[in-house]
């Protein structure tokens, strides 16, 4: 599902450094990713849906060459056929609970939004404990409650990738184990692999690899 060679990055200004010799998903596999803080373990996953570039090497997604792609051919990649859980949520705000998890649809041609995906989205809500919220704009709910707007809004394309950056950092011990059984079934059920950044290590065993990232870091 993931090919990663010889991937390097830095960003503008010179810093941070990341080097990944070898990284890859399999079809449906559950990959878990740790790391210090500032290891790069967001840049990862961004370099993955394209959102940035590396400076060399190779990203392959489900066939395609990612760091191949025009800008705009990277968007309309991202947006149909990866589910990204952002560590910040990015909702937008003046937009509701169900505008933000149908987002993907408004933006990308090739998605239609039609009866199957509104059952979806809120079935997607309920199961998340969300379903009488979605009339709610993202600054009238808590951010537990926004993370799962983000969650829902990650999975209703049934995307075969989901890259989760924290998926469950904002949410209480019960709610994380419910909201990673949630993305567990979604993703068994789209036959989707998972790419999860956690710092909650009582949830590796859940996975299937863990990734430690800090081998990761240029010249460590
Ligand atoms: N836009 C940016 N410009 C310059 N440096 C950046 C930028 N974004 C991140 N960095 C730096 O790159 C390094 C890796 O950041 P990244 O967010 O990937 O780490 P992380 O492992 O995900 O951290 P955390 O666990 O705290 O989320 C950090 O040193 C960070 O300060």
């Amino acid at each position: 599902m993931v090919r990663v060679e010889n991937l390097t990055f830095g960003y503008g200004g010179g810093g941070f450094r990341l080097r990944v010799p070898e990284f890859h998903l399999d079809d449906g596999e559950r990959v878990a990713v740790v790391g210090p803080s500032g290891s790069g373990k967001t840049t990862l996953l961004n370099l993955i849906a394209g959102i940035l570039t590396p400076e060399a090497g190779r990203i392959d997604v489900a066939g395609t060459e990612v760091s191949g792609l025009s800008d705009a051919a990277r968007r309309r990649f991202r947006a149909s056929r990866i589910g990204f859980v952002f560590q910040d949520f990015a909702l937008l705000d003046y937009l509701s609970a169900r505008q933000n998890i149908f987002y993907p649809y408004r933006i990308t041609p090739a998605l239609t939004l039609d009866d199957a995906a509104r059952d979806r989205a809120e079935a997607l809500a309920a199961a998340c404990g969300i379903g009488d919220k979605l009339d709610r704009h993202p600054t009238a709910l808590s951010q537990g409650e926004q993370q799962r707007v983000a969650i829902c809004r990650a999975l209703v394309t049934q995307p075969k990738l989901i890259l989760s950056d924290e998926a469950t950092g904002n949410l209480d011990p019960d709610s994380k184990a419910r909201i990673l059984d949630l993305l567990f079934e979604q993703a068994s059920e789209a036959g989707a692999a998972v790419l999860a950044v956690t710092h909650d290590h009582e949830l590796l065993p859940r996975f299937e690899r863990v990734l430690d990232f800090a081998q990761f870091r240029e010249g460590g």
